[in-house]
């Protein structure tokens, strides 16, 4: 008689400022895109769970914004509370910096984190460091600043490394039954994903252009029936910029910008839903937003 292993699962925070690849860190795990990623800093607004169960245990993952903590607009405020209220209640905290630098940045989030969790120091994006032997010095250094519990260097781009990290995480999740069904990966609704999907596309195709404070609202997200389609969604929603030349930035020349995003966002929120989709893209300037605490609220960054 075989003894079934008993069931384990528990919250794991991801941790670490920005563009250190928490978002790619996420997605590997979890093996699909649940958060998006862009190479401008600070994309992550909202606290998104990934979900991965391999065995008997459940991984349950909480992306945090970037700690940002160079301007003190009312959306900064809103995001270093994110991050603070999710490192407070987890089992494990992966904190998150790029292998061979310690920065100030990434001090300010260590001391966030509150004493009696365990803390796993994920160097990421080992495959930039030159020569891998300069590694052995800064881990050592490193391993000083804190009372890891486990510290792993490794590429969030490399599939192996991620499949190495699941066995590690096990031992730090309590035994307790499953939260979610085996095949659950996210508990985001479609309409979340649908949002995420337009300001990931908006960022990629916008490049550094457009500041961070612009976000997308989703107002409509409606199924329809339809004898063509097995399932069809029609979707509207506006992207929100802080002036006018912003605006025109996001619509581009003759509108091909916009029309880019949207038909990007369509084609891949298609994939992602399995039906046909209908999206229908706005773009409003409402200046001053991001220094607003009602607005951020209404936003919901909370
Ligand atoms: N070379 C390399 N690049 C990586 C690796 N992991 C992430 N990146 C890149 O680093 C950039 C930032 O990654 P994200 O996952 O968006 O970073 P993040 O920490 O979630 O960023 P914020 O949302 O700003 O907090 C992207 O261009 C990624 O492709 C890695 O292991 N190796």
């Amino acid at each position: 008689m075989t003894d079934t292993p008993a069931q384990r699962c528990g919250l794991i925070a991801i941790v670490g400022k920005p563009n250190v690849g928490k978002s790619t860190l996420l997605n590997a795990l979890v093996g699909q895109k649940v958060s998006i990623t862009s190479r401008k800093a600070q994309t992550t607004r909202h606290r998104i769970t990934g979900i991965r169960t391999v065995g008997a245990s459940q991984f349950v993952f909480v992306d945090t914004p970037g700690f940002q903590t160079r301007h003190g607009t009312a959306l900064n405020r809103s995001l270093n509370k994110t991050v603070q209220g999710a490192v407070g209640d987890v089992d494990l905290v992966l904190f998150v910096v790029e292998a061979g630098k310690f920065t100030p940045g990434d001090a300010k989030v260590l001391a966030l984190l509150k004493p009696g969790i365990p803390v796993v120091l994920v160097a990421n994006k080992l495959d930039e460091l030159n020569r891998r032997a300069d590694a052995a010095p800064w881990l050592q250094e490193t391993a000083g600043k804190h009372e890891f519990a486990e510290i792993v260097p490794m590429s969030a781009k490399n599939r192996k490394d991620i499949e190495r990290l699941f066995p590690i995480f096990e031992k730090y999740l309590p035994e307790q039954p499953w939260w979610y069904g085996e095949d659950e990966l996210t508990d985001r609704s479609e309409k979340f994903l649908a949002g995420e999907t337009v300001r990931e596309k908006l960022f990629r195709l916008t490049g550094d252009e457009l500041p961070y404070t612009s976000t997308v609202v989703v107002d409509k997200f409606d199924e329809e029936p339809s004898p063509k389609h097995k399932r069809l969604v029609r979707i509207a929603a506006t992207i929100i910029v802080e002036r006018d030349s912003h605006k025109a930035m996001v619509i581009g020349d003759k509108g091909e910008r916009l029309k880019r995003i949207g038909t990007e966002a369509r084609t891949e929120l298609e994939k992602l839903m399995d039906c046909k989709v209908f999206l229908e893209l706005w773009v409003k300037v409402r200046s001053g937003w991001a220094d607003d605490e009602a607005r951020v609220r209404s936003f919901g960054y909370e």
